[in-house]
């Protein structure tokens, strides 16, 4: 999709906020898998349909979230999921403290590229960087081809927080990020001696599942 459409969109670095603490988030998959849709679902509430245009390159948008009550500012890094734009996102990886990796509950490439895709990242990324699982088209049920049991082993195995998402009805997409700045803000505050956060037990507690259930 191409960015530049976006009115929040911004390039270029700039994460110079004095008022609020700021985390940057950065969004990975293989191409087609939504990532900005999800991203302008998140900033803008709305999904807009029609051909898929690839991301060239990268970009960023930042979205304030209050968090328990703290203005929390998330910078949220949206890639090319194009394997010839990897070794640009390769570099953006280490100053990301979370990252929300997606596939497509329609796509099974995608699913099966998440273990290459979290290879990667334990090879880029901060060792202590968060990471979400997503499962995202999950409003696209006929065309469904990985179960959210799939999704949720596989999470499991890797020890990350799992949920599907639908960018087009927004199911999902908020508690998304919200976790994650709700986990980071948590941590922040651990050093302080705060009591821990768990982001799993979070999100298990907290996500929608599809309403609808014609699974394979
Ligand atoms: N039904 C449905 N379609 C979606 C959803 N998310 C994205 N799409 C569609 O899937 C196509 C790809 O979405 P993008 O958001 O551009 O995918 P991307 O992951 O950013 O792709 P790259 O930029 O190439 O990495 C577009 O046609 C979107 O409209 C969703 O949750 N449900």
């Amino acid at each position: 999709m191409d960015l530049q459409r976006f009115d929040s969109y911004q390039g270029g670095a700039g994460p110079e906020f004095n008022d609020h603490v700021l985390y940057k988030t950065i969004l990975v998959g293989d191409s087609g898998v939504g990532k900005t849709s999800l991203l302008v679902q998140f900033d803008q509430g709305k999904f807009i349909p029609g051909s898929f245009s690839a991301t060239v390159g990268i970009g960023f948008t930042n979205k304030v979230v209050t968090v328990d009550g703290v203005r929390v500012k998330l910078q949220i890094w949206d890639t090319a999921g194009q394997e010839r734009f990897r070794s640009v996102t390769h570099a953006y990886y280490r100053d990301a403290q979370a990252l929300l990796l997606l596939y497509d509950i329609t796509n099974k490439s995608s699913f099966d590229n998440i273990r290459a895709w979290l290879t990667e990242i334990h090879e880029y990324a901060q060792r202590d960087v968060v990471i979400m699982l997503l499962g995202n088209k999950a409003d696209v049920s006929s065309e469904r081809v990985i179960r959210s049991e799939d999704g949720e082993t596989l999470a499991r195995e890797y020890g990350v927080p799992f949920m599907e998402t639908s960018a087009k009805t927004g199911m999902n997409v908020e508690l998304a990020f919200l976790a994650i700045a709700k986990e980071l803000k948590y941590r922040a505050r651990q050093q302080a001696d705060e009591p821990s956060f768990q982001i799993r037990d979070y999100v298990e507690s907290q996500k929608k599942r599809p309403s609808c259930c014609s699974f394979l």
